[in-house]
């Protein structure tokens, strides 16, 4: 078994202990580019399948693009450690065609084109989580694009309940980004570089935005190394009757009259 740091793991446990991602007889699909991030994981729930008191199924899956990606080495892998591992091969890539030329949006299409796939293979199989290897980096970064760019505030929950009804979870969402970094470097594990989508392997840069509000954050975190623990705090402690929504004010007001 590969060497998995007690903080990353205990971070799991606290965190799936206090959103009950995963409980007794559950059946989860984890979501695994073969990137550091899905790659600890698969490692983590590997180990809390070892440990845990209740009982619980996962199986990895990785999606290809069909841009001739060569995921054969995830799949050994996976048989190395005894994890089920399925490839799905897809043509999301061809698809994605005239987007990617124009270069507008294609890394979200990449990103609803994969979750259709995981999905499906989910429901088909009797899957009812989807697991994805989201962190703290990746729920702040997104936070503050949506902020900044996007007009809205949203973020990453570490479970929600789909359309579909499938329960989508991420079970690293405290973990910090380079902590997942160390994992794959600690265990010299060769993983899937850390584009923010797909498209980006071949000859586009990483989009503005992300770009930009990552960058940000590494300068504010520079000059004040507490800064993910409160926004960590500020996400828990949500105030909406403090913003400008008139539903929700409206809300609070019919609240109080009752
Ligand atoms: N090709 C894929 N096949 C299956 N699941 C995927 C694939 N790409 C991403 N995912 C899942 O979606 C999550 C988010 O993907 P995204 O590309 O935003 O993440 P990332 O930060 O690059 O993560 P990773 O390091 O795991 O690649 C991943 O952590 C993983 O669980």
């Amino acid at each position: 078994m590969l060497e998995l740091s007690k903080k990353i793991s205990s971070l799991v446990g606290r965190t799936n202990a206090e959103y009950e991602l995963i409980k007794e007889g559950d059946k989860v699909l984890v979501g695994f580019s073969g990137g550091k991030d899905s790659l600890t994981l698969l490692h983590t729930l590997n180990r809390m399948k070892k440990v845990a008191q209740y009982d619980f199924d996962f199986k990895a899956v990785t999606v290809t693009y069909g841009m001739g990606e060569q995921v054969q080495f995830l799949a050994d892998h996976c048989k190395e450690h005894g994890i089920e591992h399925e490839i799905i091969d897809t043509q999301i890539f061809e698809l994605a065609g005239e987007k990617i030329r124009k270069n507008s949006s294609f890394c979200s299409f990449f990103s609803r084109m994969r979750r259709g796939y995981l999905y499906t293979a989910a429901l088909e199989q009797g899957f009812n989580k989807v697991a994805l290897g989201h962190h703290l980096d990746d729920a702040m970064e997104s936070f503050f694009m949506n902020f900044f760019y996007n007009g809205t505030m949203r973020s990453m929950p570490p479970i929600y309940k789909a359309e579909n009804g499938l329960e989508v979870i991420r079970p690293l969402i405290f973990c910090r980004e380079r902590q997942l970094r160390a994992f794959a470097d600690k265990n010299e594990i060769n993983v899937i570089g850390d584009e923010a989508c797909p498209g980006m392997r071949f000859d586009v840069k990483m989009p503005h935005a992300r770009a930009t509000t990552k960058e940000l954050l590494a300068k504010l975190e520079a000059d004040n190394p507490q800064i993910f623990v409160s926004m960590k705090a500020a996400f828990k402690n949500f105030q909406p009757s403090t913003f400008f929504n008139k539903e929700e004010l409206n809300r609070i007001i019919e609240d109080e009259e009752v």
